[in-house]
């Protein structure tokens, strides 16, 4: 009997649907291919939830999320909400919260055929391979928040525990990978941060055959464009690592390659998610990258499903597919969206019964 796994669509909004009907369509194919079943339900979040139910995210989603063998989610955030009481980010920023999604892993590799994509010098891009470890679930995103119209605040909080749990993910994950962990933060200002390199620091002890370092956010955000290939992993905080990780989408050349998981406790249903938005400018025209949503679920199927094969099919499909030159229109070629999740879940598939 084949391997059975429920799987919550939330496409979300903008181009949300577009990328995620290409990741099901791959997710799909290699389920074939290696003798798996995914039962999918499709539920709503972000601003197409508060049009139809009245809030970004329904509590029977939520509860539906919990029930799921993995989340693969599209992008949430819609210009008509912005400014508003009501945000479509607060249904993503709930959904992290219920899962216990406290570690987001968001690998940035350069896909060889795409090495002259990079905006940046040329050759500084080539061969980048790092993973950026982000808190997901406590600091400014999560802490106490005052609204006024004369003064506002969000409080920024860590804890000991949040510091250890996510910083074990991050050493573990060096070594699988070569070794170095560069703890981000801005320790000189900030006492969260003093916390931070402390407790990181007491973890670097479990893990002697891992070389830490500590860098600053500022500096941090320029050797991650001038000096990529210093970094194996970086970990580091919520907010920091939402804007380094933006940041290095520039080294794959654009958003629309930067896949991500996000994991909670063992067990606990993990949310595989691109790392870009809804992207309102390009929504709706068929011409959005599809490859962060179709690696989210090769993360989907490595760290969710413990389907690691499935994974590197999707992986080497993508590759395949990239440097057989289909290319959507922000890497500069003039692929659709469709064409390119064809192109892989083909490339899938074909390598049916290969090694
Ligand atoms: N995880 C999420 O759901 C998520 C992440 C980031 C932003 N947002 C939301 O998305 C909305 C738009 O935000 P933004 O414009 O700052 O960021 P964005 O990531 O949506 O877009 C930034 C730029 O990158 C381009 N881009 C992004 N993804 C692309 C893809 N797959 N293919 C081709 N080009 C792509 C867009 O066209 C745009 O020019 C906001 O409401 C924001 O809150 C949601
Ligand atoms: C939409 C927003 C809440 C989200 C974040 O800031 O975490 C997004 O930018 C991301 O990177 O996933
Ligand atoms: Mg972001």
């Amino acid at each position: 009997m084949s391997q059975r796994f429920r799987v919550l669509l939330l496409p979300g909004d903008g181009i949300g649907p577009e990328v995620v009907a290409a990741a099901r369509r791959v997710a799909d194919a290699a389920a074939a291919r290696f003798g798996l079943t995914l039962e999918y339900e499709e539920r709503r979040i972000g601003a197409a939830a508060i049009r139809e139910e009245g809030a970004p995210v329904s509590k029977e989603t939520l509860r539906r999320a919990g029930e799921a063998d993995a989340v693969l989610l599209g992008a949430v955030g819609d210009p008509e909400f912005d400014g508003g009481e009501v945000r479509p980010e607060a249904g993503l920023l709930a959904l992290r919260r219920e899962l216990g999604t406290f570690a987001n892993l968001r690998p940035v590799a350069a896909i060889p055929a795409l090495s002259g994509s990079s905006p940046l010098r040329p050759g500084v891009a080539e061969g980048v391979d790092l993973l950026i470890v982000r808190e997901l679930t406590g600091g400014a995103y999560f802490g106490e928040k005052e609204e006024g119209e004369e003064r506002a605040s969000d409080l920024s909080v860590y804890t000991r525990g949040e510091v250890e749990r996510v910083a074990r993910v991050a050493f573990e994950a060096a070594r699988g990978r070569r070794g170095r962990v560069a703890s981000v933060d801005k320790a000189n200002v900030l006492a969260t941060s003093r916390l931070w390199r402390r407790v990181v620091g007491e973890v670097a002890r479990d893990y002697p055959d891992v070389a830490l370092e500590h860098v600053l956010v500022d500096a941090a955000a320029m050797h991650l464009v001038t000096d990529p290939g210093r970094f194996d992993v970086i970990l580091t905080e919520n907010l920091f690592g939402d804007i380094l990780s933006d940041e290095a989408a520039v080294l794959p050349g654009s958003m629309g390659m930067l896949p991500s998981a996000s994991l909670g406790e063992p067990g606990s249903p993990g949310i595989f998610e691109p790392v870009h938005g809804s992207a309102p400018d390009i929504a709706g025209k068929g011409v959005a990258n599809p490859y962060a949503a179709i690696l989210s679920a090769a993360m989907m199927f490595r760290h969710g499903l413990g389907r690691p094969e499935a994974a590197e099919a999707i992986e080497r499909g993508v590759e395949a597919a990239v440097a057989a030159g289909c290319l959507t229109p922000d890497l500069g070629g003039s692929s659709g969206t469709e064409e390119a999740a064809e192109a892989v879940a083909r490339r899938v598939a074909a390598e049916e019964g290969a090694a």
